[in-house]
């Protein structure tokens, strides 16, 4: 993305064309793209840095990418440090005021700096925002229920409502952006929100085309933990029935992806982003080429 002027940013408009236009390599023209990097697949600043480099690359072929990131190893990390508890249920983080403190820090603070910094090597290019801006997202405390009792979580919200403006104004501007998963809840508190849940509740408002999660597996594997079988695809009927038995990270991840597909988005991908073009591979690729798995929509449905 090339701006003329450094004075100021321009009024939001459609697209500009971008200052190198590389051969497209489908026709992506205007669709978006939520890609969701896990915080296993930033820990390493070179990786992140290829990332950064293809989601430029994408958007420079025509594609509207919007970045989730997560970041629950570098929650815990600093969590540890502070010698507070680092407990999931389900794969979500039982989250006390105390912990979502850090959390927020964590996340709005150190991470999408990161990843904005590493975007706008290549240019003006990304801002970063949380779901708390603008009411992009708003939340209500999550309901869990595990053999039969509920279980209380704390602050870990369930995505209710989404307000795609601010999101949809960076886009029309050109922009790349970097969401953190926060969010504000209708009691005006804010919630810690599973980034695999927020990218997928914002892929569903946005309309996406394609819900992208880069993790740090190569997949669903069918015989966890042996890592010998990566499942290649899967219909939304097919994983609801398989979500009850998926433990740990995967659980909501793959929950994400049902629900995203149920909301619209056409494929849900789940891959590994430490691998070379991982975004690359999932945006630009089609059946029978994409790495890792692929959820589908029902037939016919
Ligand atoms: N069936 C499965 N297939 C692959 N990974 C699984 C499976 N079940 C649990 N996992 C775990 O889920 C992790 C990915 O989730 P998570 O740690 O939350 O990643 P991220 O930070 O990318 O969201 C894997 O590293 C693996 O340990
Ligand atoms: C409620 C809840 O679990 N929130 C997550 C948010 C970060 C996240 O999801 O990061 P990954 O994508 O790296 O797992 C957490 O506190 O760890």
């Amino acid at each position: 993305m090339s701006d003329t002027s450094t004075a100021a940013v321009p009024a939001a408009g459609p697209a500009r064309p971008p200052a190198r236009e590389p051969a497209r390599r489908r026709d992506v023209g205007g669709r978006i793209a939520v890609i969701k990097v896990g915080g296993g697949a930033m820990t390493d600043e070179a990786v992140r840095r290829g990332l950064a480099r293809d989601v430029v690359e994408s958007a420079r072929a025509g594609l509207r990418p919007v970045v989730v990131h997560g970041g629950g190893p570098q929650i815990n990390a600093l969590l540890t440090r502070l010698g507070l508890e680092v407990r999931f249920v389900a794969g979500l983080r039982v989250t006390t005021p105390e912990i979502l403190d850090v959390a927020r820090m964590v996340l709005a603070g150190r991470l999408q700096r990161d990843l904005v910094g590493d975007l706008n090597r290549h240019g003006p290019w990304a801002v970063g925002m949380t779901g708390e801006d603008a009411h992009t997202m708003t939340a209500v405390p999550r309901e869990t229920v595990i053999d039969g009792k509920p279980v209380d979580l704390g602050l870990v919200g369930e995505v209710v409502a989404v307000r795609t403006g601010a999101v949809r104004a960076l886009l029309d501007q050109g922009r790349v952006p970097v969401v953190s998963p926060l969010a504000r809840g209708a009691d005006g508190r804010v919630y810690n929100v599973n980034a695999d849940l927020a990218a997928s509740a914002l892929a569903s408002a946005l309309g996406a085309d394609r819900l992208v999660m880069l993790t740090d597996v190569e997949g669903l594997y069918a015989r966890w933990p042996h890592s010998s079988e990566v499942v290649p695809s899967l219909t939304a009927r097919e994983l609801e029935q398989l979500l009850p038995a998926l433990s740990s990270g995967m659980r909501p991840k793959m929950e994400g992806c049902l629900r995203a597909v149920r909301g619209g988005v056409r494929t849900a991908h789940v891959l590994d982003g430490r691998a070379p073009h991982a975004v690359l591979k999932a945006v630009f690729g089609t059946g029978g080429s994409w790495p890792g798995t692929v959820v589908t929509a029902d037939q016919g449905g």
